[in-house]
């Protein structure tokens, strides 16, 4: 499956930039997550790689080819991208069953493809189940009921399944075995002469043929600007429809169906005509919570058997977290971070990045202090006074340095053009129990001696020797673990504690953060500066 990749891709409206300066490569067979709020350009960004939306510049190539790019003029369309959509309205037709849903697109199909001789590979794969016929009897046996007659429907699914044939296939096998014509060894001598007179009559016309049975002439394939066989089209149906579990409800109509049961047949139908990519905007947020998690299993597994190459829209981290290769965050049309979902969970470039990411939310706490002799001494909450001890850092001030110079930098980029969209920072939450107002810095007053700590509630440790006291807040038991509030102060904290614990409200704890994974991020510039550890110095 081929690998994508974006150049400078930009989608403009008058001074709206919905997608800005994209760089992107996603590689081949990968499960990309195009995550971000709402309005954030995902869905643009997925239209315009699927031949659904024009870019305003740049450049997409699919496979090696180039289907978009705006210097050199080339625009190919959507439906000549081979590529697949499913969509949270995935509207099956109500009255066609779902053998028709399925097999409906696959009808249209009419390109360029290489000629297959199907009466051959379905007498040779006769052949090879006839050889076993122990076993393609005892198949159809466990078929009968108990007058032992053959319940032909359940007898066509069980040889479709199990020998991945076609249903004419499995129709000329069941008629040997019901009108008792069953003497294989007369079966497959007829089957072995009538390939041989096919392979003949091909030899006259010096054709030959392939071990996967595509005729050659000449040395080349023969193509042929063809639609598909009937053979062909069951073939696809029966494929993708084993892949997602309904090859049992062939014959029913969509009302006859559950909704999770719905969204299988939309799959099957996005998957038949073997899309090169496939293209998902939010397929599951139709269904219901548990249904959801369902499908996300089934959507994991199909990635895997498909070998395709996935872009998943979504704007629940969650299901981001858990389905994707690689999450492409996008913040007001602008990538923010590109990598894998733990690497972005644990070190996420910037601010937004940290607050976006986890459930519940990562604290933010804001810091005021000095980098002397590679420590960073702050003060948080008002009154405590700790240190920040950085993991394989070093030199903040030259960090400092260059993290300001690459904001300015996109400043400039920003005030070339008119970007009506492009003109605020991001403002991260910190938790508090009552609001003040009038207290917060502008960023024109922020310098290199403001931070904002980040702490993953799993982190906050309440245990009766930590340094930093607070009281409980709230407590949140689900059973496998606690969601419990702290406050420290006017300020709150999220701590996550596993297992069966309760807290009391309003009960004085202790707590402290014990690892090595706490955030330090720049106020000024919104980035992460590196990992580290925090301890408590003094408390006033
Ligand atoms: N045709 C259009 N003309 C002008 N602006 C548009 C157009 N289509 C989209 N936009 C704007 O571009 C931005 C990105 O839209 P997009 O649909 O890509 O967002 P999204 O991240 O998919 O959001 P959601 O999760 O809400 O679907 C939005 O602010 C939207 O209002």
């Amino acid at each position: 499956m081929p690998e994508i990749i974006l150049k400078n891709l930009t989608k403009r409206w008058n001074g709206f930039y919905a997608v800005d300066n994209l760089n992107l490569v996603i590689e081949d067979n990968s499960f990309i997550t195009l995550l971000g709020p709402s309005g954030c350009g995902k869905t643009t960004t997925l239209r315009m790689i699927a031949g659904l939306e024009t870019p305003t510049e740049g450049s997409i190539q699919i496979g090696g080819v180039t289907v978009f790019d705006s210097e050199k003029g080339i625009n190919i369309p959507a439906n000549k991208r081979k590529v697949g959509f499913l969509f949270q309205n995935y509207a099956l037709w109500p009255n066609m069953t779902v053998y028709e849903n399925i097999s409906f697109g696959l009808k249209n199909i009419k390109e360029e493809m290489p000629v297959y001789d199907f009466v051959i590979m379905n007498n040779n794969r006769m052949i090879e189940i006839l050889n076993r016929m122990q076993e393609f009897t005892n198949v159809l046996k466990d078929c009968e009921d108990a007058d032992g007659k053959l319940i032909v429907n359940t007898a066509k699914l069980k040889l479709i399944d199990k020998y991945q044939i076609s249903q004419y296939t499995a129709t000329t096998l069941m008629d040997y075995y019901q009108n008792k014509k069953l003497d294989s060894k007369e079966i497959i001598t007829n089957l072995l002469s009538a390939n041989n007179k096919r392979i003949d009559e091909y030899k006259a016309k010096f054709i030959s043929i392939t071990e996967d049975y595509r005729l050659i002439k000449d040395g080349k394939i023969i193509v042929k600007n063809r639609k598909l066989d009937k053979e062909e089209i069951d073939l696809r149906v029966r494929e993708v429809s084993r892949i997602v579990k309904i090859g049992m409800f062939m014959d029913r109509y969509p009302n006859e169906l559950s909704g999770g049961q719905q969204q299988r047949v939309a799959i099957a139908r996005t998957l038949a005509p073997k899309p090169q990519v496939l293209f998902m905007d939010e397929p599951l947020s139709n269904l219901d919570a548990k249904l959801r998690l369902e499908m996300r299993t089934e959507l994991q597994r199909l990635h895997i058997e498909t070998n395709s190459t996935f872009i998943y829209v979504t704007h629940d981290q969650l299901e981001a977290m858990t389905l994707s290769t690689k999450i492409c965050l996008l913040e007001n049309g602008l990538l923010q971070q590109y990598e894998k979902p733990l690497s972005i969970y644990e070190k996420p470039t910037n601010l937004f990045v940290s607050d976006f990411i986890g459930t519940p939310s990562i604290n933010l706490i804001n810091a005021h202090g000095v980098y002397q002799k590679d420590v960073f001494n702050l003060t948080i909450w008002d009154d405590h006074t700790v240190q920040f001890i950085p993991k394989n850092f070093k030199n903040y001030e030259q960090w400092y340095k260059q993290s300001l110079s690459e904001v300015s930098e996109n400043m400039k980029k920003v005030y070339k053009v008119e970007k009506a969209n492009k003109d605020r920072a991001f403002q991260y939450p910190i938790a508090k129990i009552t609001e003040e107002y009038g207290s917060i810095k502008e960023d024109n007053q922020l310098n290199e001696q403001d931070f904002v700590i980040g702490v993953r509630p799993e982190f906050l440790n309440i245990n009766d020797k930590g340094a930093f006291s607070g009281e409980i807040y709230s407590s949140m038991p689900t059973g496998m673990e606690t969601t419990v509030r702290v406050n420290v102060g006017n300020y709150l904290l999220t701590g996550v504690v596993f297992g069966d614990v309760t807290f009391e409200i309003g009960s004085k704890i202790n707590f402290d953060f014990d690892t090595e994974n706490i955030l330090i991020f720049s106020r000024k510039t919104q980035k992460l500066i590196c990992k580290g550890q925090l301890i408590l110095t003094s408390e006033n």
